[in-house]
């Protein structure tokens, strides 16, 4: 790599630019990071965690040393960073990017301002959590996840290469596209799909007075499929206002796509909608299992167990003499109470593996995936 990468400046230091120092200084110790929050706390954290290596007294202290900037604030934040740097001193060689969402306006922006004299690259690391803060940060959040670059036209390979390089840590898998590519598809697979959870949570919400009893009954599968709603409002909704145009053509296709399926249920027609289900069950059992995606995967691990006192602690037994974390636990289901079934959740799909050799090592209990 001829150019040489000794200073990278971040801008946010909450669960994605903690995460993204993490990774970087995981593979590349040597490289300084400094680092940036408007709340003055998350700067401290990060610096008592050693996500950082220097805290900036300002956005931009310190900034015209930086080889990297990378802006991980919220995307409307990243609008105004972006004005702002515009007319700072930066190194010529800089290589900006920024972490948001949505890509579109922020390449836009970005183009206006800096023209051809910026080599600026949009990133979108496709993975995350409803968590948020450096707090949350990991250092292997993005494993197995695809990291997406919109680069602009004029930016060049090697711009694209060294950044790709210094995030190498991430373990991400690099896809480039358009912004306007990335802000349709991930309307698709990540935007829409957040508001379709949200509603349908409102939609229960609406029926709960008439039928106290629904919160209890969503506990479970309910629960399950709108997870996504409990994600950041503020985020949430900054993103909805940068994806607008792909997002109303969305809105249009969902009414269509509701219409269709409202008909058949009107029509009674049993083979229509068992068309419907096997067409949508066909093409969801075929999506890869083993990538991360845009909405966070719980790497589940399903137990059967006999229904008796103490079986979860001798699982978790287990698995602790291993060394292997748990994020969450929970029975979901009882057979003739005889059995039940156990969910074990795990951060990665190597933990899930593990686990699953580890528990078939101790017990007879039978395991499976989903
Ligand atoms: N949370 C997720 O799962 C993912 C989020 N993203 C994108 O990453 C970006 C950051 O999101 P998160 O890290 O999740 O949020 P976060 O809330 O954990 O962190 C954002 C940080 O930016 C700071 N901040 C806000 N305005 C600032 C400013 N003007 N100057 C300096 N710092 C400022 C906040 O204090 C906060 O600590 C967003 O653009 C989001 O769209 C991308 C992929 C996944
Ligand atoms: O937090 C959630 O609900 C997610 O789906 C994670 C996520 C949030 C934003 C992204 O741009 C990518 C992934």
């Amino acid at each position: 790599m001829e150019q040489q990468i000794e200073k990278i400046h971040i801008v946010g230091l909450g669960l994605i630019g903690g995460s993204i120092a993490l990774a970087i200084k995981q593979e590349f110790p040597a490289i300084t990071i400094a680092g940036y929050d408007i709340n003055q706390s998350q700067t401290e954290i990060a610096k008592t965690l050693t996500v950082i290596d220097e805290i900036a007294a300002d956005q931009f202290d310190g900034i015209e040393t930086a080889d990297i900037i990378i802006l991980a604030t919220p995307v409307e934040q990243t609008l105004s960073i972006i004005a702002a740097l515009s007319s700072l001193s930066l190194k010529e060689s800089v290589i900006i990017t920024d972490v948001g969402s949505t890509k579109q306006k922020i390449s836009n922006h970005a183009a206006s301002v800096f023209g051809g004299n910026v080599q600026f690259i949009g990133g979108h690391p496709m993975a995350g959590s409803h968590k948020s803060g450096v707090i949350a940060a990991k250092a292997h959040l993005f494993e197995n996840a695809f990291y997406i670059l919109t680069p602009m036209e004029h930016t060049s390979r090697e711009s694209i290469g060294i950044l790709q390089h210094v995030l190498k840590g991430t373990k991400a898998h690099f896809v480039e596209m358009t912004p306007a590519e990335h802000d349709e598809v991930t309307g698709i697979i990540s935007h829409f799909p957040h508001i379709v959870a949200a509603s349908l949570v409102h939609q229960a919400g609406r029926f709960e007075d008439n039928h106290p009893v629904i919160k209890r009954l969503a506990a479970g599968g309910f629960r399950d499929i709108t997870r996504i709603a409990s994600s950041s409002p503020a985020m949430w909704r900054d993103i909805l206002l940068h994806n607008k145009e792909k997002l109303l053509a969305l809105f249009d296709d969902w009414r269509y796509e509701m219409d269709r399926v409202r008909e058949l249920v009107d029509e009674l027609d049993g083979d229509a909608l068992f068309s419907y289900f096997q067409e949508a069950k066909d093409f969801r059992d075929g999506l890869p299992e083993r990538e991360k995606g845009a909405i966070p995967s719980f790497y589940d691990l399903y137990v059967d167990v006999p229904d008796y006192p103490g079986v979860i602690s001798e699982i978790t037994g287990y698995l602790a003499i291993e060394e292997i974390s748990i994020t969450n636990i929970r029975i979901i289901e009882t057979r003739e109470e005889i059995y039940g079934v156990l969910r074990l959740s795990f951060q990665t799909d190597v933990d899930r593996e593990r686990a699953q050799k580890c528990i078939e090592k101790h017990t007879d209990y039978k395991t499976f995936f989903s």
